[in-house]
């Protein structure tokens, strides 16, 4: 689909205190808000009071301390981060656990570790009683401006990633900033390719700003979008921005690049795509690459993929089946999925990109 709004929906930030934003994901009775700060785990007893829950089990990867006591009795799972962990004998495994503890579906479940145990524990707790509610405490950066909003949860099969999984909204989510202090670089990077991609899609000028308003711009960004299409039938799409090319690097490379890593890459080309087509000028392409390099993200396609390999892993895309080549791309209008991208354009495109050195 082409033609989408010029103006992106985004939500408002409301500063509830010093160091302290909250986000809201207007979903009518699936609303829910997303809070963003230091310290904001704190809160965990009164959003569990409101959900109503009288018992909760807690899923954690971090170390045990790092979920306050809820306030209702709990019981708590140690989980691991990952994408081996990221599967449907997990989710039984956890279902079966809350069912021993005797959880009922006016209970609560709350997750807390990287986007892998985020989707994991949502998962599960849209399957248990066909749905118990769950709070979610993402602790790395992507999982605090992508994973862990907007509902959407899913596990790995061996055919692929995020091959079964449901739409179930968190109650809350809490994206406490302390987390991020044990957060390798790495990790740092891959969240910064997501807030870089969010500069050409509504959020711009972050660069070099505090990461918690860096956090809720790009949540608020995620919130406006999600709210006007919970089920990614059109706007959603806008949110993969970069992800085409990304998506393909990840899987030419073996996933050798982090998420973040081939988005920013993938960023970069969209750029120059876009003015392949004419649809924006030099300058607009350029900021692409500065936008990129100046959040320290790849800006080159590694060493030893060809253009015509990549062409054929985007072919497979998701978002590609009738349609051609598909990008979502800048343009007068703003950022809009474009289909039936010419191959020799794109192959061109490729190309001219920059290269990594051979190691
Ligand atoms: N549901 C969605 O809408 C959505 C959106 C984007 C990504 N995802 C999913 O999210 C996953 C990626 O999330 P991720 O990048 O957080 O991966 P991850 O959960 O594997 O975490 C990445 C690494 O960071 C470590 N880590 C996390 N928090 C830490 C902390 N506070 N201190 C030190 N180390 C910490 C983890 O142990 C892990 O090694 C993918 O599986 C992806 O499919 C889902
Ligand atoms: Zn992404």
């Amino acid at each position: 689909m082409t033609g989408m709004l010029a103006t992106l929906p985004i939500s408002p930030i409301k500063q509830v205190a010093a160091d302290h934003r909250r986000i809201p994901v207007e979903l009518g009775p699936r609303s829910y808000p997303v809070d963003i700060g230091a310290g904001v785990r704190r809160t965990l007893p009164d959003v569990v009071a409101r959900v109503g829950a009288r018992r909760a089990v807690i899923v954690s990867a971090r170390p045990l301390d790092a979920v306050p006591d809820p306030g209702v009795p709990a019981l708590r799972l140690p989980a691991r981060d990952g994408e081996a962990d990221k599967t449907l004998a997990n989710v039984e495994a956890l279902c079966s656990r809350f069912a021993d503890f005797g959880l009922t579906r006016s209970d609560v479940v709350i997750s807390c570790g990287g986007g892998t145990t985020t989707d994991v524990v949502g998962l599960a707790a849209a399957l248990y009683h066909r749905g118990v509610a769950v709070v979610h405490l993402p602790t790395s950066l992507l999982a605090q401006v992508d994973a862990s909003v907007g509902g959407k949860t899913a596990v790995n099969l061996p055919a692929g990633k995020n091959l079964v999984g449901a739409y179930w909204q968190p109650s809350a989510v809490l994206c406490d900033t302390d987390y991020l202090t044990t957060l390798p670089r790495r990790e740092w990077i891959n969240g910064y390719g997501e807030i870089a991609r969010a500069h050409f899609i509504g959020a711009p000028g972050l660069l070099g700003r505090p990461v918690a308003e860096q956090i809720a711009a790009s949540v608020a960004l995620k919130a406006g979008v999600v709210a006007r299409d919970e089920r990614d039938s059109h706007l959603r799409h806008i949110l993969n921005y970069g992800h085409t090319l990304g998506h393909a690097l990840e899987r030419a490379t073996d996933y050798a690049l982090r998420h973040g890593e081939a988005v920013a890459v993938g960023t970069v080309f969209a750029g120059r795509l876009a003015g392949a087509l004419g649809r924006i000028g030099p300058e607009r392409v350029r900021e692409h690459l500065d936008v990129v390099q100046g959040y320290g993200l790849p800006a080159a396609l590694p060493a030893g993929v060809e253009p015509a390999e990549l062409v054929a892993v985007m072919r497979l895309d998701k978002k590609s089946t009738n349609a051609g080549l598909t990008f979502v791309l800048d343009g007068a209008d703003g950022p809009e999925l474009v289909p039936d991208v010419d191959e020799e354009l794109v192959l061109a495109a490729l190309a001219a990109m920059p290269r990594e050195d051979p190691a």
